[in-house]
């Protein structure tokens, strides 16, 4: 278990990370999410001790994560940190080396990996002359290396095409089935919605929303509709009881405030014209996000 208790992190007068509490369980993977300067890299840097709480303490598996236990740990950084000068191969060998691993251990490690991101030919390339994308592969790699039991990775999926957003996700799946520990911030809630059991919303610097994701659906109350049809269906935002609607290419969404609004819009639709989709959906992690947070991502 990660635990952060009772976190504060000044800077200055100002209060970057307030009263933090989180308790992670091990092998889980679990999201902080937050809008930009909410305190996730802080938290970050504090669970890495990279950053001293000015209040507070954090431990995994009953201890502080010290230079001793630094092992243990694997981290993503959003400013990513490789030397750009050193081929793929320079790079990794030195970070593994530095980790205490063997020559021979980070060789046959890189290769899985390079393999599994479809990235061998860059093996003895030099990182800068390696696309944005393919640079954050080795950066990840670089992270997973030494199999650390707790991955903190800070906004992995930034960056990357889709294809290359499936590849990592696959590893970090495997990664979780192999009983890593995972720790990742993203802006992307369709990310988070399909990786994370556990998650956590912060707002500048404060937790706003805490716990399982399907028990937070759970106690949002609202529900979504979404509509498709061949008429116009701008009148169903009217309805009393419609909390928000979106306009889409053929239809539309509406945010609904209880679950018997939704027999209400389908009573509005009957008979109107042809009907391709009625359906009631769970809210959306965005729709969450949005509420607590008040800010759209894109
Ligand atoms: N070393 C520092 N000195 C002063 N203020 C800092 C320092 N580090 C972070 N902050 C401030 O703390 C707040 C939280 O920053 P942090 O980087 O943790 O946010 P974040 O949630 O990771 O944001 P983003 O999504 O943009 O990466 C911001 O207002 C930032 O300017």
């Amino acid at each position: 278990m990660l635990t952060i208790n009772n976190v504060k992190k000044r800077f200055g007068s100002f209060t970057a990370v307030n009263d933090l509490n989180l308790n992670i369980p091990t092998g889980e993977i679990f999201g902080l999410l937050g809008a930009n300067g909410a305190g996730k890299t802080t938290t970050f840097r504090m669970i890495l001790g990279l950053l001293t709480p000015s209040h507070g303490d954090i431990a995994w598996k009953d201890k502080e994560i010290t230079y001793e236990t630094s092992n243990l740990v694997g981290y993503l950084p959003e400013e990513r940190g490789l030397y750009p000068k050193l081929t793929v191969r320079e790079q990794l060998i030195y970070l593994g080396q530095l980790r205490g691993m063997n020559r021979s251990f980070i060789q046959e490690q890189t290769l899985n990996w390079l393999k599994r991101f479809n990235a061998e030919e860059y093996l003895n390339k030099k990182v800068e002359s390696l696309s944005k994308g393919n640079q954050q592969k080795i950066q990840f790699i670089a992270a997973v290396l030494h199999k650390p039991e707790l991955l903190i990775l800070d906004e992995p999926f930034s960056g990357l095409d889709p294809v290359n957003v499936e590849l990592l996700k696959g590893a970090v799946l495997e990664l979780k089935n192999q009983g890593t520990t995972i720790v990742f911030s993203s802006h992307r809630m369709e990310h988070v919605e399909e990786l994370c059991e556990h998650l956590c919303i912060m707002h500048k610097g404060e937790s706003v929303e805490q716990g399982k994701l399907r028990e937070i659906k759970r106690s949002f109350g609202k529900k979504n509709v979404s509509v498709r049809a061949d008429f116009d269906l701008s009148y169903l935002s009217a309805i009393p009881g419609v909390v928000k609607h979106r306009l889409t290419a053929d239809g539309i969404t509406l945010q609904i405030e209880r679950e018997e609004v939704a027999a209400e819009l389908f009573q509005a639709i009957q008979s109107k014209g042809f009907v391709r989709k009625f359906e009631l959906e769970e809210p959306s992690l965005n729709d969450i996000f949005i509420e607590k947070v008040g800010v759209v991502h894109e």
